[in-house]
């Protein structure tokens, strides 16, 4: 059916989607204050910073990640444009401009009451679900300080599973492979790739009953790069071997954090014989500043070194079958705030997520508020 013939979309009871990221750097004066920002009493050593602070640097001083939500915007509003979903978006991050409080101010100068938040963060986790909903909470408390009103917001269940969310990174993945010389492409290796994040984080990560080690975070990645996986399975008729490796390692080095690190692995591969690896950063929703030098700088040069032909799948982004999983979990959601039946749309095992993080979820080391959740 044309498009123009779909009903409109009924986003009631909400008056305003929020999309919620982490932030970047627009040029080199940004990039110290933002990693203060971003670190502010989280007790990363000064070492790392000046080394990721170098890393921006390495690109002018920008980040990638603003210029990526701004297409998602368009890529949002154009889609809800289209599907007669008539709801404003607004954009706010956490660690750099346009701030969340700021946002949220305008929100509610606006007159919206009833905000559903997007997070550019797909899985759970302390810092991937649960730090979003604390600058949540501060930026309403900022906002009841000011004697504004103080809208009352929502955040959309983690899409990790949503097909919008993974059918894009099947054929990101079959266009990487595509990428590799043809003799090594059938043997190639596909490394699915998320953000490290210390193992006591991650063993605490969701709800924890039902998950093991490595609690919902890992669950969840390890769903979809089967789901990925069996997809490319099918298209190619090749069963290539996969792993769940990690990136972007951060803190102090004598606690945890989930290993092992992508570099390692690619050199382990190569030790095995691999013939070729597929980098699949399935844990980020774009090609951020982890992606461009964690991945296509560091760990594109240590496969250089190795004499390993890598190539890097693509991250969602701004694809149109993403926004249109945007506008089907706003559906859903405000369905159900309706009191009205949903079908709730997930592939892989895990099944769709809650829609409002329980009690306790993806618990911080030191409690602070934290908005749209039962606690
Ligand atoms: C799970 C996760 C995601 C995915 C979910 C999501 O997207 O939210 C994510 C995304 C991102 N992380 C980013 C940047 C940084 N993360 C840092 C530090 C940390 N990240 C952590 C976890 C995650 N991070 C953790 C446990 C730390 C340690 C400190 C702490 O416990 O808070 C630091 C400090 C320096 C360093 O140590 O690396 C920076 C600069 C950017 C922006 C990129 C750009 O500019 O393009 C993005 C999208
Ligand atoms: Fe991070």
């Amino acid at each position: 059916m044309p498009d123009a013939l779909d009903a409109p979309v009924d986003a009631t009871p909400y008056d305003a989607l929020l999309l919620l990221s982490f932030g970047g750097p627009e040029g080199p004066d940004d990039v110290v204050p933002f990693l203060e920002n971003v670190t502010a009493g989280r007790g990363i050593p000064r070492e790392r910073l000046k080394e990721v602070g170098r890393h921006y640097f390495l690109f002018g001083g920008v980040s990638p990640i603003n210029a990526q939500n701004r297409e998602l915007l368009d890529a949002l509003r154009e889609d809800f444009a289209k599907h007669g979903l008539d709801l404003p978006v607004y954009w706010g991050n956490r660690n750099w401009a346009p701030y969340l409080t700021d946002t949220l101010r305008a929100v509610a100068r606006d007159g919206h009451r009833r905000v559903l938040t997007l997070a550019t963060s797909a899985y759970a986790s302390y810092s991937g679900c649960r730090q979003y909903r604390e600058n949540l909470a501060d930026a309403l408390a900022a906002l009841a300080d000011e004697g504004l009103p103080v809208p009352r917001v929502d955040k959309l269940r983690h899409y990790f599973n949503h097909p919008g969310f993974v059918l894009p990174m099947v054929d990101t993945v079959l266009a990487a492979l595509a990428e590799l010389p043809a003799d090594v492409r059938d043997g190639a290796h596909i490394a699915f790739t998320t953000h490290s994040i210390p193992t006591s984080a991650a063993d605490t990560s969701g709800p924890v009953e039902g998950h093991g080690d490595g609690g919902a975070y890992v669950a969840e990645h390890l769903d979809v790069a089967a789901v990925i996986a069996e997809a490319v399975r099918e298209a190619t008729g090749v069963d290539h071997p996969w792993k769940l490796v990690y990136q972007s390692r951060s803190g102090a080095p004598h606690i945890p954090w989930l290993e092992p690190d992508i570099c390692d692995h690619l050199e382990a591969e190569h030790a095995a014989g691999t013939p070729a690896v597929v980098m699949a950063p399935i844990g980020f929703v774009s090609d951020h500043m982890e992606v461009k030098y964690d991945l296509d700088t560091e760990a594109a040069a240590k496969a250089a070194e190795l004499g390993l032909p890598v190539a890097r799948a693509g991250t969602v982004g701004a694809d149109p079958r993403f926004a249109a999983a945007v506008r089907e979990l706003v559906a859903e959601r405000a369905a159900a705030e309706r009191g009205e039946p949903v079908a709730r749309c997930a592939l892989g095992a895990l099944g769709p997520s809650h829609d409002v993080c329980p009690v306790g979820c993806c618990p911080a080391r030191t409690p602070r508020p934290a908005a749209a959740g039962r606690d």
